[in-house]
């Protein structure tokens, strides 16, 4: 008889990592259901300095950010990266492509290697140039096909809520 070590283990609980970056809550569902399902680790992606609460303002910083490929600071890291084979990389779409934190996230992790598996919700204009930009930030890692839905647009809720406001 002799031990085994941690690495000789099959399918040992927290290869599979599920990172993700969700403002309204929409993305981080998606990211639960998952971390059930698989016996994963969930990890959620912060900036150091949270984004407004104001939509509009969010918006529009978020739009230079992307602009000007400004990395918002990480508010924390993944401790031992390495652990994980498997990434679930989970993400509203800002401006037709990826918030800028996940870039910034893809920066400071290397993910060469390993499988990414990305999911994203969308107030119903699609996954625009995302998978490039996934792409483009780890190189290395085996991307595999994403997984994706419409959800509810932080906008429309507010429009509703105002005119419901306004009427009352
Ligand atoms: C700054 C910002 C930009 C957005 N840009 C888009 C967009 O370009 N296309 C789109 O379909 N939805 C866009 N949305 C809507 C979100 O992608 C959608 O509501 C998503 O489900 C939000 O996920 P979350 O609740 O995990 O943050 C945007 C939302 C915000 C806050």
């Amino acid at each position: 008889a002799s031990e085994t070590s941690a690495d000789q283990r099959p399918a040992e609980a927290g290869r599979i990592l599920v990172a993700y970056y969700s403002r309204t809550g929409n993305t981080a569902v998606i990211a639960r259901q998952i971390r059930r399902a698989m016996d994963a680790t969930l990890f959620e992606i912060k900036t150091e300095t949270p984004y407004p609460e104001d939509y509009e303002a969010t918006v529009e910083q978020a739009r230079r950010e992307t602009q000007s490929q400004y990395l918002p600071p990480l508010g924390h890291f993944v401790a031992d990266i390495g652990r994980y084979d498997t990434i679930y990389l989970g993400m509203p779409i800002w401006g037709m492509t990826a918030p800028p934190v996940i870039r910034s996230f893809l920066r400071a992790h290397d993910l060469s290697g390993k499988v990414v598996i990305p999911f994203m919700t969308h107030g119903g204009y699609g996954l625009g140039n995302s998978i490039d930009v996934l792409r483009a930030h780890m190189p290395g890692a085996d991307l595999r096909p994403a997984f994706s839905m419409e959800a509810d647009q932080e906008r429309r809720t507010l429009e509703q809520v105002s005119s419901w406001l306004a009427e009352n």
